[in-house]
């Protein structure tokens, strides 16, 4: 986990070549310099607000209004960064400030009224909630106020978009003020924020918009009107500025949002030639969850002594805090158990199920329809991973991974779709058998735990689904329920509180009794026992062999029954798994079994071995420099080193796992005779082929406004089953 927990406060590197750090000190008390990240290669110095100059930029008074009060003294630790030999720093990566998103500050600092912001900024940020800074906005308001270039990256739904909105706002309001300008219009745009996705483009001007309503802002059209804020995929601003129907003449701001996705979806060209186009004068923040190659090359060509600012870093986790995380095995009926996955932790609220594929998506809503999912229990996503980036849909509450993620960004974006904005969130990875192996490299990878959890047993199911129809019956209203009271009184006499217990039985769709179920297959009418051998008793292990010797001695239809035979994990134990038809299984347990064997009917799988090669494409597909397998590349020994790691930008794409290595191509035809029986298609569809092979194109087309749309918006390239109450 995070090497910096407990400490509540930024960690600065700074070159010593530079030493000209002004610190907003407020004396961090030593035990904050006692973190695990200091080592050779950095110092770390615990502030709670920094600001960086060069000899020639000179910090505004206006950056630091709101900072009032907490004088810019060295203290002792910048004193002694000052003595730090020049070589314990990375010359190449500038400026560094490190942080965690566990840094606070106290008091009213961070308050939104308190920043010197233009008041009309802070009435409708107020207005939506937004009363306090965010760490990564913290971290950025300072130095973009004093119009340094910056690099920077938080974890997902941390607050980016207002991280450089709120400064860019700031400005453009008070150069509007200044100059008492009034709104030509024609006026040509002074901001340009690129975006992978159109969805996210969408997103970001409606965050924009909301928060600076009097600054015009648009996605894509009425820039003929005059616009201050111009927001678009590469794509889409290309074929704008081609048409004569937008100039970048007057632009002072770039924003390159999600610049590693640029890549990945093959828009590296296109942001080359705007970038080229804008005006040398201006400002430019990046923001990237990885550094890959052309990332770091366009930023040393484009940006001007960029500040970076990394409130992630190496080995730190790489979710967001507040998403609780769960591994389900899922042998068989994916589809049965995803239904019941959204029953049992969705509790009712927002689920997105991520698949791989579009057809995937397809088939796994249609399969939640088919299961009577419209019933109104719950408000289900099914998307490919074309929505995992970026789309900020408030309060989701449950994240299920259908099919693993193709790499470690990938599942951080996914799950980063609930716990945003510091709330709380559950994502589930449903995984086969022969990839358990594939989530060991994942949590290495992004530094995360999973929780190994059963698929939900039938008593669990119940009481979701019962506590669900309950919450469902709070919001009726009392109109209808005026209609049915006769009825309700006469059933109550006849039978008490059953009648009410049946009437949440048949709303939960469980009019018939349930019937058993295996934990291993889902099969109904079929159970999972566990035989385990005491080694005192045994000669040799155990084996899938001697257990069906086992069962043939036992009881021999036990034996000509048995499904598939998972060995228990670990050395401790000596035991296996397997299921049995209902009846059959009975029978055998009610037989004698030799000393030194246990047989048990249980609800819970234990740790189960792998049972084969992966399944899956883990560590195949990523962004073609920056995702994919890193760790033991460049000096990020651990997770996504794609940040400030040294791969270079003409590495090819081959990258090892798990003690093989591949090439994306060659890899391809290995994978694709292998994967037959994961039921999942095959063929060479990069990860985000719900955006068609040409997805770039594709998404950079027109946006979809408002909430609704933006779901609507997915019925292009994704399936979606939502149900409203
Ligand atoms: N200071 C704040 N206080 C409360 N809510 C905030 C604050 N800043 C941002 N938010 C809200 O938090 C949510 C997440 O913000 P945003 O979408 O910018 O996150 P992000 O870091 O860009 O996430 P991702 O990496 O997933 O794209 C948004 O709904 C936004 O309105």
């Amino acid at each position: 986990m995070s090497s910096v927990i407990g400490v509540s406060s930024l960690y600065l590197t700074a070159p010593a070549a530079k030493p000209l750090l002004k610190v907003a000190a407020t004396a961090a008390p030593p035990s904050c310099f006692c973190s695990p990240r200091s080592g050779p290669r950095s110092r770390e110095l615990a502030i709670s607000a920094v600001a960086t100059t060069t000899p020639t930029s000179v910090l505004s008074e206006e950056a630091f209004k709101g900072f009032e009060g907490r004088p810019f003294t060295k203290s002792p630790l910048e004193e002694h960064l000052e003595d730090v030999d020049e070589e314990v720093f990375d010359e190449e990566d500038g400026e560094v400030v490190f942080g965690s998103e566990r840094d606070s500050v106290d008091g009213d600092e961070l308050a939104v009224s308190n920043l010197g912001l233009p008041q009309r900024l802070v009435n409708s940020l107020t207005k939506r909630g937004i009363t306090r800074l965010f760490p990564i906005q913290r971290a950025v308001l300072l130095p973009a106020l004093e119009g340094r270039d910056i690099i920077a990256r938080a974890k997902t739904g941390t607050g980016k978009t207002l991280a450089f909105g709120i400064p860019i706002i700031k400005k453009l309001t008070e150069a509007d003020e200044e100059r008492i300008m009034t709104r030509q219009t024609g006026r040509l745009p002074r901001v340009l924020v690129l975006a992978p996705t159109r969805e996210l483009a969408k997103q970001v001007e409606k965050e924009i918009k909301e928060s600076a309503p009097y600054l015009s802002t648009v996605c894509k059209n009425a820039i003929t009107r005059g616009v201050d804020v111009v927001v678009g995929t590469p794509g889409r601003i290309i074929d704008l500025v081609n048409s004569s129907s937008l100039k970048l003449s007057e632009v002072q701001f770039l924003v390159l949002d999600e610049a590693d996705q640029m890549l990945a979806v093959g828009f590296e060209e296109d942001v080359e030639v705007i970038l080229d186009r804008l005006p040398r004068e201006r400002q430019s923040m990046l923001f990237s969850a990885t550094m890959p190659g052309w990332v770091k090359k366009l930023s040393r060509k484009h940006l001007e002594n960029p500040l970076t600012i990394d409130l992630v870093g190496d080995d730190e986790e790489k979710l967001a805090e507040g998403i609780r995380l769960y591994a389900v095995p899922a042998t068989a009926s994916k589809r049965v158990i995803l239904s019941d996955l959204i029953t049992v932790y969705s509790k009712g609220g927002k689920t997105i199920v991520f698949t791989q594929t579009k057809r995937d998506a397809d088939e796994v809503s249609t399969a939640l329809t088919l299961n009577g999912f419209r019933q109104g229990k719950f408000t289900v996503l099914v998307a490919t991973d074309v929505a995992a980036r970026g789309l900020d849909i408030p309060n989701v509450d449950l994240i299920i991974h259908y099919e693993l993620p193709n790499d470690p960004e990938t599942f951080v974006h996914r799950s980063g779709r609930t716990g945003r904005a510091g709330k709380e969130g559950t994502a589930i990875l449903m995984f086969t058998g022969s990839q358990r192996r594939t989530i060991k490299s994942l949590e290495r990878d992004v530094g995360c735990r999973f929780e190994f959890i059963s698929p939900p047993s039938v008593p669990e199911v119940l009481e979701s689904s019962s506590e669900q129809v309950v919450a469902t019956l709070r919001g009726v209203h009392q109109e209808s329920v005026r209609f049915f009271l006769p009825s309700a009184e006469k059933m109550m006499q006849e039978r008490g509180p059953e009648a009410l217990a049946a009437a949440l039985a048949h709303l939960s769709g469980f009019s018939q009794p349930p019937s058993s179920r295996s934990i291993v297959s889902h099969e109904q009418g079929w159970v999972t026992l566990q035989l385990t051998r005491d080694p005192d008793y045994s000669r040799g292990y155990l084996s899938p062999r001697s257990v069906t010797g086992f069962l043939s001695d036992v009881y021999p239809p036990a034996a000509d029954e048995v499904g598939k035979i998972y060995m228990i994990a670990g050395d401790k134990v000596q035991g296996a798994v397997f299921d049995l038809p209902e009846e059959i299984a009975r029978e055998l347990l009610s037989r004698q079994v030799p000393p030194g064997n246990t047989l048990s009917k249980i609800t819970k799988l234990p740790a189960l071995e792998d049972d084969g090669p992966r399944g899956d494409n883990y560590g195949k597909f990523s962004n073609r420099e920056g995702g994919g397998r890193r760790g033991s590349r460049g000096r990020s020994s651990r997770g996504s080193g794609g940040w400030g790691g040294s791969r270079g930008s003409g590495e090819e794409d081959s990258f090892r796992h798990g003690g093989r290595s591949f090439k994306s191509d060659d890899s391809w035809s290995w994978s694709s005779s292998k994967r037959g029986r994961d039921d999942r298609p095959v063929g060479g569809r990069r990860p985000n082929s719900g955006l068609g092979s040409s997805g770039s194109r594709d998404s950079s087309s027109d946006c979809v406004p408002g909430r609704s749309g933006l779901l609507a918006s997915f019925e292009y390239s994704l399936s979606i089953n939502i149900n409203t109450y």
